[in-house]
């Protein structure tokens, strides 16, 4: 599925969090959505989700306008992990992932046996298939992460949108949530803080600045170090990891130049005026 953007612009309480976005991905393109805290990375997200109306601008699955279609309709070609969906909830893990399975059930009727196919399915990707059965409430930070992706999986979307879905999980869950993502043959992008997992595992990435999208192509392209110093101020190097993509090794947070006034010599301190002998008084000359 061809996800396509122009002018996209959405304002919060009066103030531009999206600004003129224009975006093309590609039918099975991975791609990285960077930008540092507040660059308007999770609205832009929820934007092309269908979740925000823009205040400008056209958001096309397939060359098709969205702004009109319903939730279930967009439900069908597209799923969206948030970023905090803080569910609480005594469903089964089993039932949580089955939520994925709604745009596509009458809502008389209950998970027929696709459903319950695709369901196991989904949690046997995220290796969840043991926790089926558990109650939600009683899954970790990152199992419930998991499960989100699989509730998403189960979704059978042609599109993935996802908000920093490595939150919580460990390294090696990330390593396997990438692989798992870039190999879906769906259409991705995911925004994502781990600069060198974006580089790694998807074929295109953009960044983001202050609701702009003021970068986009290859990750070498992307992650310069021009970028890292001057849009997440960071003193950082780059490395070339073993399949020549580009990775990551941070010095520290570039810090504010002190401005040469401060790091000057003070002056010497002007001396003290002598006390004027007490001959040389006059009170009065009377
Ligand atoms: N509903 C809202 N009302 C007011 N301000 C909002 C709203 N939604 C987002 N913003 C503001 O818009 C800016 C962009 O927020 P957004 O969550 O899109 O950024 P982000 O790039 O996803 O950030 P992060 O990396 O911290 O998740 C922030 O300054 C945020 O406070």
């Amino acid at each position: 599925m061809r996800i396509t953007a122009e002018g996209l612009s959405w304002l919060a309480s009066g103030t531009p969090v999206v600004r003129g976005v224009g975006l093309d991905i590609a039918p099975g393109e991975t791609v990285g959505l960077l930008g540092p805290n507040g660059s308007g990375k999770s609205s832009l997200l929820r934007c092309l989700a269908g979740l925000r109306v823009p205040d400008a601008g056209t958001v096309r699955y397939d060359g098709l306008p969205v702004r009109d279609w319903s939730a279930r309709r967009i439900a069908r070609r597209i799923a969206f992990v948030e970023q905090d969906s803080g569910l609480d909830t005594d469903l089964r893990v089993a039932d949580v992932v089955g939520l994925g399975r709604t745009p596509f059930r009458d809502r008389l009727h209950g998970p027929d046996a696709t459903d319950r196919a695709v369901v196991a399915a989904a949690l046997d990707r995220v290796g969840l298939t043991a926790l089926a059965g558990r109650s939600w409430r009683g899954l970790s930070g990152g199992e419930r992460q998991r499960a989100h992706i699989a509730r998403a999986l189960a979704q059978q979307p042609y599109g993935l949108l996802l908000d920093e879905p490595t939150n919580h999980l460990d390294v090696r869950h990330r390593l396997e949530l990438m692989e798992l993502l870039a190999g879906t043959g769906q259409t991705v992008l995911v925004a994502l803080h781990d600069l060198t997992l974006a580089a790694r595992y998807c074929d295109r990435l953009l960044l983001m600045h202050h609701g702009r999208l003021i970068a986009s192509g290859p990750p070498a392209a992307v992650l310069t170090t021009e970028h890292l110093a001057g849009i997440f101020e960071v003193d950082a190097e780059l490395a070339t990891d073993a399949l020549g993509r580009p990775a990551v090794c941070y010095r520290g947070p570039l810090r504010p130049a002190v401005p040469a006034s401060a790091t000057a010599t003070p002056p010497e301190p002007a001396p003290a005026p002598a006390p004027r002998p007490v001959s040389t008084l006059r009170e009065g000359t009377s």
